[in-house]
Formats: C-alpha cells, structure tokens, sequence
C-alpha cells in the first residue's frame, strides 16, 4: 500500500494571516519548512534502523516481520505491555509516516492506525493530510468475467429422446430439403436443429431485404453425436439454393480428411434436388492440379467461373489453393463453416485463418470495420460464421481470431458463466462440457501395464461385446494391440474379428473396414486418436479407451464416438492405479447425468490366459522379426 502524503488548503483561518504578508514568502517559507521537516524525519528514521532508500521487496520484508512480531505480542497475552509497546510502536511509525513524505513506502497497520489517527485530529505537520487506506487485507481475487455472448447463451437440451419437432414443422424449410430428410429417415429434429436452422435462416432473410443486414455470426457447443452436421448442412443448402450463378458461396472447414469427406457425403445427400454443387479438396482423393481443375474453369476471355457452390476442405489445403489456384475467389462467400472449431482454430501450421482473412479483404471484405450506417451501406456484407464442436472453446482470447460478429452461443453447458468448476482456464471451454446423456461410463483398474491385453481379451470375452471402439494413443501401439488381440483370439479360439485403423492404412482400405464394422464384419476396431473426434460411426455400440485421455476434450470426443443420435452406449476406461485418482478428476470438469460406474475384474482369472498370451507374444515377436 502505498502512502500519499499531499499538500493541502488549510482553511480561511490561515487566510487572514496570510493575507499580511507577501504570498511569494509564505510559499517559501513553507518549503523551507517542509524541506526541514523531511531532513529531521529521515534522521529519525536512520536513528532507529529505518533505511529509507530501501527497496519495495525489502520494505515488505521489513512490514511482514513487523507484524508477525506484534501478532506474537497479542498471542502471548502481554496486553498492557504489549498495548504500551505497540503504542510505542505506532509512535515511532506515525513518525515515520513524515519522514517518508514524496516516498513510496509503506507502513505497518499500527503505524496505519496512528496515520488515521492523526488524520483525524487534523494531523500533527499542519498543512499535510494523509489519504488513503492502508490495511493488509488480503485481497479478494478478481474472477475472469466473460463476455455477454458466452456468459448468457442460448440454452440446448441434450434430450434426444423426447422429440417434438418435425421435419414438416419448420415452415421456411425448402420442400426439397424436406423430403430428402424424409428419404433419409429424419422424421423429428433434434433439439440444436430445432434452434439453429430456422435462426440461421431469419438471419440471411434479413440480409435479403432491401435494408442492410449483416448475418451474426454462431458458436455452437453441444453434446457429440446430437446432430451438429445437418444444424449448419440444412441452412446453408437452403441459403444457397435460389442463386443462378455459380460461385463459392460456402466454405466449410474440418480439421482432418476423413471428417472433410464424411460432411462432404451429408451435404451431397441434403442437396439433391437443388442444384448445388459440393467438392471436397482436401488433397485426399486427387492431386492438386485436378481439384483447381474441379474448382475453376477459365473463359475465353481470360477470366475465371467457379465450377462448385460449396467448398468443403482441410485447413492446409485451403491455404494451398488460396495461394495457388488461380481464379479461386471467396468474394461471394456468404457462409464460412468451421467444424470441430476448436480443433481447427488450434491448427496454426498453416496459418490458414490468417490467408482467409487476407483473402476476404482483397475482395473488400473487411475484418469487422466499426459499426456505423455508413459501413453498412458502403462495406459489402460480410460472411456469417457458423463453429460447431462439442468441445468449443471458451477462451475468448482464441475466439478473437476468427473475429466474430455479434455472435450468438448456442450450448448445452449447464453453466457457461461457472468457471470456478472448470478450474477458470484449466480447460477453456464454456462452462461444464456435457456428456451424451445415453453415454454409461465405466473405469476399471488393472494393477499393471502389462495386464492391459488380458484384460480387454477377458472383458470381451465374457462380456460379450461387440461393436467396439478400442482407442490407442498412439499408431505403433494401435497396429500391435490389434495383433496381439487377434492372437490371443486366436490361441483362446475366440471367435472375434479384430482390425485396425490408423493414418498408416490407406483411405481406400479405411473406407473398407468401417463399412465391414458397420456391417458387424469386424467386431473390434483398434483406433488411434485421430477417429476420436466427430467420425460418425454406426454401430459403435462400446467405446474402450486403452490408455487413459490425456485432456478432458479427447475423453469427450473419444467416448462420443458411442451413445450417438439417442441410441444407448457405454464406454470403458482402462486405468493403472495412480491414475483413478486423476482421472476421477478430470471427469468432475464435466458434467454428465449418468453415473460412473466401476467394472471389477479379479485378476486371479486370468491365470486361464498366462499360456496363450505368452505365445501370442512370442508369435508377435516374430512377426515383427520377419516384417524387418
Ligand atoms: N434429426 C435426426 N434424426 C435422426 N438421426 C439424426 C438426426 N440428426 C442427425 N442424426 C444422426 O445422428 C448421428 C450424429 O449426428 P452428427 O454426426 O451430426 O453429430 P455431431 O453432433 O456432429 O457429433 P460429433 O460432435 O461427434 O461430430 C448421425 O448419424 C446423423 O445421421
């Protein structure tokens, strides 16, 4: 705290005797003085041990030593004593708070008191007031306040059971689009799409009126597998639909491939029937030169016509044509999508945010220009973002970067303002992330590592399940789990397909094992983390995580790959013991209804499996042996 020691006006009692002489000598008088006062007080203060030049750690020092000393004085009782000592004390501070004047020092509460004390009786060196508290209260911490877009959201329910709303109950719902969810049997909406289509669609019919509108933008975070895709597929199909001309008026963002294909295979579906046409380039499928080919054509004249309505991408590949194709423009953009957003927005390897935007201001589209009538009739109006994640961020220094306009948060956390809970930052996301309320979770712990292969084989085999997700963290680990389970299958003559899929397997054969998994060809699918976030797998009826997650977010997505569209599923969680007690900690940071529950397995029953597992190694070993 610091100490403020002013000048001040004495009154009009003064005034008369100033009045008698010269106003020039009175000021320097009163320097003089002052300049006295501040050479006898720094004396004082050398006298009794005070450096005045010391610095603000050793000041603190100084105070912290002080006041234990007197609350030492007050335990012990000595209260007369003490009383005259403190009194003493606060003597020789109420001395020092002179001494220190046009010093930033700080001083003891005694001291203080005898400050205040002083100041009440009208100070003792006329013509100087002390202001200011001085207490060593602890301060109360200041919390993070969002802001109001995040703190008062549009609220989601995450029943996905109980619907009201169908597909004929949205009246500005094209009847084209209706029927192509009626074909493909979406009979009711689910909650976020009840709330998000016909809001994102009031929003562009503003933009069509004459008067100038410019679409807020919409964050999104509810539950995996609550039917997030056909909340932004729906809109922007219907948006797009009446335009004669072709041009790249939706942009959709996805942070790996396989996800990019999979929408990419949503909006073909929900835009039969309209004309629109969807490309997908994420360099997955074709070369580069044949996507440019795909996305433009050039005229004879030398310009450029867009071949696609919708562009449907990867955060690299987009920078990739940004920068390289030519007459690929964004100037009619009407909607940029960002799915799993807080995965993209992390992407900074390419920078992609930062071309986009470069790219939109060539065309003359600004970043947010002030908001005034004048903006409004001059700027051209600009794209409307839509994020969507189950995991969103809530961290508004990232949200900045995408500048968003006016957004809208549609959510299903219980408390987006109750960051207390979320360890304020320890994950940014808006409040509690929620759990898919049909989601069973069950955690079981092995004693150790290497028990971790018997146990799942024990744990399918007498559970019986099928339809498993078994998640690895790692693609070396993921391929030598699939083998190994399939030998041990095999030396048990379990009947049970086991496959895997990771980055090392090509699409083509990805393709091919989700449709056999689908099919219930394949009843366990080993995984690498890459298929934990938005794969939208049918069939996924158990989630296995082998390892336990490292982040709150990659539990969710991970486990979200199951219990999907209201349709129940369970997932486990292997864990040695040091780490139950973490992970019992990271799931309080959510909130989900359901119970978690703990599955017990005596290891003594596995002794049946000490001698086929020691062959399946030994059998692996050598595998790995011949392969090199
Ligand atoms: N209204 C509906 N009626 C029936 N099924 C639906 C409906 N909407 C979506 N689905 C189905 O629900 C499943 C999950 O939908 P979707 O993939 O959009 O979920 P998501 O919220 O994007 O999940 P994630 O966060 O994991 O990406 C899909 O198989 C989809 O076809």
């Amino acid at each position: 705290m610091s100490l403020f020691v002013v000048n001040r006006y004495l009154g009009d009692g003064n005034d008369e005797k100033c009045e008698k002489s010269n106003d020039l000598n009175k000021l320097l008088l009163k320097v003089e003085e002052r300049r006295k006062l501040k050479e006898e007080n720094e004396r004082v203060a050398r006298a009794n041990g005070v450096n005045v030049r010391e610095s603000k750690k050793e000041r603190h020092k100084r105070l912290r030593k002080l006041r234990r000393k007197e609350e030492k004085n007050q335990k012990k009782g000595e209260n007369d004593d003490n009383e005259e000592g403190v009194s003493g004390e606060e003597g020789n501070e109420g001395d020092k708070c002179n001494e220190f004047e046009d010093q930033d020092i700080e001083l003891p509460e005694s001291g203080q008191d005898s400050l205040k004390k002083n100041e009440g009786e009208k100070s003792e060196s006329p013509g100087f007031t002390v202001i200011g508290g001085h207490d060593f209260k602890k301060k109360i911490e200041v919390k993070r306040y969002l802001p109001d877009w995040l703190a008062k959201p549009f609220r989601i329910p995450t029943d996905l059971k109980n619907l009201s709303t169908t597909v004929n109950d949205l009246p500005d719902l094209d009847k084209t689009i209706v029927d192509n969810l009626k074909k493909h049997g979406v009979t009711h909406f689910f909650p976020v799409q009840k709330e998000v289509i016909p809001w994102v669609l009031h929003e562009r019919q503003k933009c069509s009126t004459g008067l100038k509108h410019w679409p807020r933008d919409v964050c999104v975070s509810v539950p995996t597998g609550s039917g997030k895709t056909l909340a932004f597929v729906l809109p922007v199909i219907q948006s797009l639909k009446p335009s004669l001309i072709r041009r790249v008026r939706a942009l959709v963002v996805l942070p790996v491939q396989d996800l990019a294909a999979q929408v990419a295979k949503v909006f073909v579906q929900y835009a039969q029937g309209t004309g629109l046409r969807v490309l997908t380039v994420t360099g997955r499928a074709m070369p580069l030169h044949t996507e440019q080919s795909l996305l433009v054509r050039q005229r004879v004249d030398g310009g450029f016509d867009s071949r696609v309505d919708i562009v449907v991408t990867t955060p690299g590949r987009l920078v990739e044509h940004l920068t390289q194709t030519a007459g690929f423009t964004l100037s009619h953009l009407q909607f940029v999508v960002v799915d799993e957003a807080d995965r993209v927005i992390d992407n900074v390897k390419n920078d992609w945010l930062y071309h986009l935007e470069n790219h939109l201001l060539a065309a003359g589209i600004k970043r947010i220009p002030a908001l005034t009538l004048d903006t409004l009739n001059s700027d051209p109006v600009r794209p409307q973002k839509l994020l969507f994640s189950a995991t969103m961020t809530q961290d508004p220094e990232k949200l900045k970067l995408l500048n968003l306009f006016q957004p809208r948060l549609f959510t299903s956390s219980l408390d987006s303002a109750n960051e207390t809970k979320n360890g304020g930052g320890k994950d940014d996301n808006a409040g509690d992330l929620v759990l898919p309320a049909e989601l069973q979770q069950k955690w079981l712990s092995c004693s150790h590592e290497q028990l971790k292969p018997l146990i799942l084989y024990h744990v399918l085999a007498t559970e019986g399940w099928r339809g498993v997700l078994c998640f690895t963290h790692y693609t070396d680990a993921t391929r030598r789990l699939a083998r190994l389970l399939s030998l041990i299958c095999a030396a048990c003559r379990l009947q049970l397909t086991v496959d895997e899929i990771s980055s090392e397997v090509s699409f083509e054969q990805r393709n091919r094992i989700v449709a056999e998994f689908t099919r219930g060809d394949i009843d366990v699918l080993v995984c690498s983390d890459a298929y934990a976030r938005g794969m939208d797998i049918s069939g996924v009826r158990y989630v296995i995580l082998y390892s336990p997650p490292k982040h709150l977010n990659n539990y969710i997505h991970q486990v979200g790959r199951t219990a999907r569209a209201g349709v129940a599923g369970t997932s486990l969680t292997l864990l040695n013991p040091p780490q139950v007690k973490s992970f019992h900690k990271l799931l309080k940071m959510s909130s989900f209804t359901g119970k978690l529950e703990e599955m017990k397995i005596d290891e003594k029953e596995l002794s049946y499996l000490e001698e086929p597992y020691r062959d399946s190694l030994t059998a692996l070993k050598n595998e790995a042996t011949d392969s090199n």
